[in-house]
Order: C-alpha cells, then structure tokens, then sequence
C-alpha cells in the first residue's frame, strides 16, 4: 500500500555511541513534534548497530528500522556478508538494494541485484530499491531510458505479490552528497515515469500503491516543496538524517 516514508541512510557514518545519542534524539523530536501525519520513519543504520539501535526505536509505531545491504545467499561459507534472514532475526523490517554506491564501488549489476531482492523477499524484508542517472546521462537526455532499463533489468522479474512488498527510490547520482537538489519538477517528472513503467510491467493498481521515494541532497530547506509534488511520496535521506534537528525538520514536511 502506497505510505508517506522518511528514510534515513546513515552509509559509513557514527560510531554505536554516537548513533544511539542522534536516535535517541531524533526519537523524542518526532515524538513531541510530529502530530497527525501518518508518515512512517526508517531508521537504516550500519549492520553492527541495527539490533542495539532498533531496541531504541518506539515498537508498533512510526518508527521501522532497516538495513543497507544483504547478500543474495541464505547462509554459508561467505566470510564477511550478512544475510537477509540475519537482518530479520534483529528486527530489520526494509533493506535497501541496488543504491548507486553498491552499483559503483562495489559493482552491483542487475543480475546480482534481483538475487539480492529475491533472497530480501523471501526473508520477509521490504526491499527500498534504487534507481537513478548519472549527470553524463542526464545531459545526454538519455534519463528515461536508463531508468526504464534499471527497472526492467533490476526490478521487473519480480511477481505481482513480491512487488507489493517493494519501496522504489530514484536518487539521481548528481544529486548525492553534492548539495545539488533535483528540482522538485525533476524529480515529479522522473517519479510519475517510475510509476507508468510500473502500470505497464503489472497494473495500475500495483503502480498507485507504489511508494517512490525521492533521494539526494534533500535537506529541511527542500523537503516540503519536493513532498508537495503528487508522485514524490517521501525521502531517502543521506546526510540530513545524520543531524537529529533536519532528519526532524523532513519529517515534519509532510
Ligand atoms: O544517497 C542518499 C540516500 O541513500 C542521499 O544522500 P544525501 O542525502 O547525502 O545526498
């Protein structure tokens, strides 16, 4: 069902300390500050922090805590990876899959990522699945076509009832980390094309209950005027979700 989502990537950054002091602040922010919207938070921390920050997390509330990777194996001899099944056993309800750091750093194509989502799925996570351009292709106006091939490589195999259980995010590259916002109209116009390509690849239902959250640079200043936007239905938030005050702010922009 489509939701209003605030999702905070924390990547490579706090240490436990440090991430228990901005959750247990955001935590009491959120909770005396923001009234009547139904947007739901995902807190996606580092593995080593996930079962320690999600006991801090109010349970049966707004708050949802997530991870940014699994392997696409169950388990066995792979020194070093976590699974999905683990990231359930500690309470991780979201997985994020597919976001452009994995792609580029850790070389993350389609084919590895429709394992990963199908390895998410059958754990019982929801997947948050990102897509998006890079600048050089953005100005080679080939946006919609790289994105309908993300989708189609990445996501598309899925069933009806496994693509129920998945959030997309576009998060243009150029716009990661860079200060540099889409404008609220590019994100809309990139948005409503995510969700006609999903109308096409199953139904029109399955492509209104879609979430699609918008990420890169968004920030306290931005986030009202790109959730006002009617296909943009929340945020998957980089750097803002590592200050308790502007994590808060986006929260409340809803
Ligand atoms: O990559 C992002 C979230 O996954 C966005 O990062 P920033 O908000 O720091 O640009």
């Amino acid at each position: 069902m489509r939701k209003n989502i605030v999702a905070g990537n924390w990547k490579m950054n706090t240490t436990l300390q440090d991430g228990q002091a901005l959750i247990s602040e955001i935590v009491n922010m959120v909770q005396d500050e923001v009234t009547g919207s139904q947007v739901e938070v995902v807190v996606c921390p580092p593995f080593p922090f996930l079962s320690v920050i999600g006991k801090q997390l109010p349970q049966g509330g707004r708050f949802h805590l997530g991870a940014q990777n699994c392997h696409q194996k169950e388990s066995g001899a792979f020194t070093g990876e976590v699974s999905a099944q683990m990231l359930q056993s500690v309470g991780a309800e979201y997985v994020i899959l597919g976001h452009s750091e994995r792609r580029q750093y850790f070389r993350e194509d389609d084919e590895l990522l429709s394992q990963k989502l199908k390895a998410a799925l059958a754990a019982g996570l929801k997947p948050i699945f990102c897509v998006g351009e890079s600048l050089e292709t953005r100005e080679a106006e080939d946006t919609f076509k790289f994105i309908e091939k993300q989708l189609k490589d990445g996501l598309f195999h899925l069933s009806n009832e496994e693509f129920d259980q998945v959030v997309v995010a576009y998060e243009p590259i150029w716009a990661i980390g860079t200060g540099k916002t889409a404008t609220s109209a590019q994100a809309q116009e990139v948005h409503a094309f995510i969700r006609e390509q999903i109308a096409r690849a199953y139904d029109a239902e399955a492509a209104d209950n879609t979430t699609i959250l918008y990420g890169g640079s968004a920030n306290a200043q931005n986030a009202r005027e790109l959730f006002s936007q009617p296909d943009v239905d929340g945020g998957l938030i980089g750097g803002a979700s590592l200050k308790s005050r502007d994590f808060t702010e986006i929260i409340k922009s809803f």
